[in-house]
């Protein structure tokens, strides 16, 4: 038996956005949905109880790039698959590798072939190609898989991006291909109903590329659906090109992918761009940022930015915001976070954490029922006006 399918419906279009529902064999998503990252297995400083029950978090995403590297991919097939071995029991989405190769290892060798490139773990000499991902993601077992690209930097040349989607479309075919092989490998190995509940890639997203180069993206976006997949990601992007330009891109692009496929931003953002992505309908997105900046002391507020750090809060017995529903804002003051912050002590970083991922997953839920409610472009105006305003 073969994977089944995702399945994808718009419930409601507001303007440029749309909230629909992704189902997979683990979960129902609702969308727009914000993936926290689980790069090696784990969303870093919070529980999976904690994931599925206060924040509600339907699908996370883990990265080929790093599982590949440490444990190894086998091992984790050997323990049942990635669901089974970090025990996270809804969806899971795994980025193929490509821009971490791109982004994490020094020394790299880009052929026809595949990446070359030394292991930023050990110096050791390591070796993907879009077939080797294809099989690594199929290890790993998550429901949505992504092809094996090239992401070009965000500044880059008509030349050097032409050239950099020219190799990501032929690896995207070679990324199809071996996807539909192996579909058809697990099929034949005759899974059980129950073998199949528990494995096998649902779906596959192409990625369009083309840097800040419209033209460019057009030409890759009708390409790639040329090819044909489940679903359709704009990768390329928050990677160093001007805020504008990402933007452009979103206008021109977004409102062009298959409207009946779902639509996936990878690696944004803050919750403006999450917003303007939104308006233009995009459906899925990914970003270490509530993460990321919590460890470092930032706290994401309904009125902006707030770092613990700063000697303003030192005294202030007030949440960290006034507006929040999390057990954190419910239970601890600025002052204590402050407090733990600069003691080092490891739950600065959890409690941050934990209601950053709040925030941001609260903010879609509240985007999703904007946009159901036929009024997201208030609810997006409104937010922005307190998000700028500040902290008093
Ligand atoms: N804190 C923090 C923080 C650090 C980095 C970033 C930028 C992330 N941007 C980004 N992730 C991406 C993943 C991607 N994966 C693939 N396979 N292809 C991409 O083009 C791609 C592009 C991306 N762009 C955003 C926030």
């Amino acid at each position: 038996m073969s994977a089944q399918p995702i399945i994808w419906q718009t419930l409601a279009q507001d303007e440029g956005a749309r909230a629909g529902i992704l189902r997979t064999r683990r979960a129902t998503i609702e969308t727009p949905v914000f993936m926290p990252v689980g790069t090696l297995g784990s969303v870093k400083g919070v529980r999976f109880e904690a994931l599925e029950t206060e924040l509600d978090a339907r699908i996370i995403l883990a990265n080929t790039y790093h599982l590949y590297l440490r444990p190894g991919v086998e091992l984790i097939r050997a323990c049942g698959g990635l669901h089974r071995f970090i025990g996270w029991e809804r969806a899971m989405l795994t980025d193929s590798g490509g821009f971490q190769v791109w982004s994490l290892s020094g020394l790299r060798r880009v052929t026809e072939e595949g990446v070359e490139f030394r292991s930023h773990i050990d110096g050791s000499q390591c070796f993907l190609s879009p077939e080797i991902a294809m099989e690594a993601q199929a290890a790993l077992g998550a429901e949505i898989v992504m092809a094996f690209d090239e992401c070009p930097p965000g500044k880059s040349s008509l030349e050097e991006a032409r050239r950099s989607m020219e190799l990501t479309l032929r690896w995207a075919q070679r990324s199809r291909r071996r996807f539909l092989e192996l579909q058809r490998e697990g099929a034949d190995a005759g899974r059980t109903q129950e073998q199949d509940l528990l494995s096998g890639a649902q779906a596959q997203f192409g990625i369009v590329q083309g840097a800040i180069h419209l033209d460019l993206r057009r030409e890759s976006l009708a390409r790639t659906v040329e090819i044909g997949f489940e679903g359709y990601a704009l990768g390329g992007l928050s990677v160093g090109e001007e805020k504008g330009a990402m933007y452009e891109v979103l206008a021109e692009i977004a409102p062009l992918m298959p409207a009946d496929r779902p639509r996936y931003l990878m690696g944004v953002g803050t919750p403006e761009d999450l917003l303007e992505a939104v308006a233009h309908g995009i459906d899925m997105f990914d970003c270490v940022l509530p993460t990321r900046t919590a460890r470092n002391g930032l706290a994401w507020t309904s009125r902006g930015r707030l770092n613990v750090k700063n000697a303003r809060w030192a005294r202030d017995t007030k949440p960290l915001d006034e507006e929040c529903a999390c057990a954190v804002c419910r239970r601890h003051s600025r002052a204590y976070l402050r407090h733990l912050y600069l003691a080092g002590e490891m739950l600065a970083a959890i409690l941050l954490t934990h209601h950053n991922l709040f925030f941001f997953l609260d903010t879609m839920r509240r985007v999703r029922q904007s946009i159901r409610s036929g009024c997201f472009s208030r609810f997006r105006q409104e937010f922005l006006e307190r998000f700028n305003a500040g902290l008093d």
